[in-house]
């Protein structure tokens, strides 16, 4: 529990961090609305960035939690882990399954901040402010966008992490985990895990952009000119 914890704040803050670079970059005013595509690319530009943690992060993970479904215990923890991977191979074993994770993120991210930024809008009332939605309605914006972000996520998550937990010789390319689940699960095979990804999505997610929308009106009542 510790390590998925400790490792989703990082991510969380550099996910916000590379959508806000990702609308900076598109804005020619800092009050300019974007439009739909604009927050999708700003949302993909955000799923590349959090890559550099997130590919490592999950490598150990993913390698952790088959351990625990097998008699064979060949790390500690996720620093042991850490430190094997990359005595064995160095930096290319922890980054291990990078393609397919910008193959999840970048998508994933765009749909996931833009059907927060559309949900939000379409629940202000005419002449009302995005910024003055109440917590009911910023809860349903951000549950639907974790829904709406794992609905895009799930096929490349579970290549992903088949991927990243066999052994090295197992796929010479990302290709050839691809024919494999369809040859052994056919389409399906994809969607394993979607009814649970479902049931975590909507909750974390709609506290996840809480937390944000309330962190962000106590940094802006702190720095009003920030
Ligand atoms: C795939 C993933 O980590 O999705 C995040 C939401 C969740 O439920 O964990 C969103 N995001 C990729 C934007 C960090």
């Amino acid at each position: 529990m510790g390590a998925p914890l400790a490792g989703v704040t990082p991510i969380m803050a550099m996910t916000f961090f590379g959508f806000s670079l990702g609308k900076k970059l598109q804005q020619t005013h800092p009050q300019e609305k974007l439009r739909a595509h604009q927050v999708f690319i700003a949302g993909g530009l955000s799923g590349l960035c959090t890559a550099i943690i997130v590919v490592p992060a999950e490598r150990i993970k993913c390698l952790l939690q088959a351990q625990a479904n097998s008699a064979q215990k060949r790390f500690s923890g996720p620093v042991d882990c850490a430190r094997q991977l990359f005595q064995e191979m160095g930096l290319r074993s922890l980054y291990r399954g990078t393609v397919l994770t910008l193959l999840r993120d970048i998508p994933a991210t765009g749909v996931y901040f833009m059907s927060y930024e559309l949900m939000k809008e379409k629940m202000t009332p005419h002449g009302g402010r995005v910024s003055d939605l109440s917590v009911a309605r910023i809860l349903l914006a951000g549950g639907v966008a974790g829904i709406c972000n794992w609905i895009v996520a799930i096929p490349m998550d579970v290549l992903k992490s088949r991927f990243q937990t066999a052994p090295e010789s197992r796929y010479r390319r990302v290709a050839d985990v691809f024919r494999e689940v369809l040859r052994d699960e056919g389409p399906r095979g994809l969607y394993k895990g979607f009814t649970a990804a479902m049931l975590r999505a909507f909750p974390a997610n709609a506290a996840c952009f809480l937390g944000f929308e309330v962190s962000m009106k106590f940094l802006n009542w702190l720095f009003p000119d920030g």
